[in-house]
């Protein structure tokens, strides 16, 4: 059973708690600060580094700097149009096993003449809720987003998650970008949008649309066969691919199969 996102706060303090506790201790331990500043600091700890992680969470810029980052969800360019709660900052962030397996892929993808493009990585589950109250509260179709599906199906038809994999920590939504530069833009399928600067996967990420999914036959039979290439990839770094998105990934052996997670993303 997956927890409630009362239970992911819980499970998230004590991590929170436990990561402080251990700051102190290590800070009570250095030899390298004064005796008066150690006290200080070990019995009144004022405030945690603004990029501290729960233990297990890395950022990716510090794990495989070389992926570009497109945070869709810390600024307006998403299906909601605005910054979601818990983004405060355009990071990725992921376990350190996605993140080692991401370095793999990143090796091989650059083997193949491509460099990975993240769109989303660890999702804070207040954003995933605000998600699902955003479904609730609509209806009509978006051109640049989900054209033929209303917005109040988004969460049925299996476009969005009332409970996402993200706030596990290990999953990411990705592209690829030819480090040729050719390939690029271009999707003339069903969104009316493109993502600059990635390889043309028929739909751009958060195209909710039958399109989008990964074994499509509506889309160009080049697509298709990048589609799988990027499956093909992510498969042999260990994460397993959504079929109602090309972009979705999961690592199969999570760290966290059974905890969302609901700390906020801070500056790195
Ligand atoms: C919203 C989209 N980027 C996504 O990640 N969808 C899946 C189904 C999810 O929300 O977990
Ligand atoms: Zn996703």
């Amino acid at each position: 059973m997956r927890q409630s996102a009362e239970e992911a706060g819980a499970t998230e303090a004590a991590i929170a708690a436990r990561a402080t506790f251990r700051r102190m201790a290590a800070r009570c331990l250095s030899g390298r600060l004064f005796l008066a500043a150690s006290l200080v600091g070990c019995w009144f700890p004022v405030s945690s580094h603004a990029g501290a992680l729960p233990e297990g969470f890395v950022h990716l810029r510090d794990a495989v700097p070389e992926i570009r980052q497109d945070m869709r969800y810390a600024g307006r360019e998403n299906f909601m149009r605005k910054r979601l709660p818990g983004y405060r900052a355009g990071e990725c962030v992921l376990t350190g096993a996605a993140a080692k397996a991401l370095r793999k892929v990143q090796n091989a993808a650059v083997k193949a003449g491509y460099s990975l493009v993240v769109f989303d990585c660890y999702r804070p589950q207040r954003a995933v809720n605000a998600m699902v109250d955003w479904v609730r509260d609509g209806t009509g179709t978006d051109p640049a987003y989900f054209p033929a599906v209303p917005r109040s199906q988004l969460i049925t038809r299996g476009y969005i998650g009332a409970k996402s994999s993200h706030a596990r920590g290990s999953t990411v939504d990705v592209g690829l970008e030819p480090l040729s530069g050719a390939q690029q833009g271009g999707e003339t399928g069903a969104c009316a949008r493109t993502d600059p600067g990635t390889a043309d996967f028929g739909t751009p990420f958060d195209c909710f649309d039958p399109a989008s999914r990964t074994g499509s036959k509506a889309v160009p039979v080049s697509v298709q066969a990048l589609r799988r290439e990027l499956v093909g990839l992510m498969g042999a770094g260990g994460f397993r691919n959504y079929p109602g998105e090309w972009w979705h990934f999961t690592l199969a052996d999570e760290s966290f199969p059974d905890t969302a997670f609901d700390f906020p993303i801070e500056r790195r």
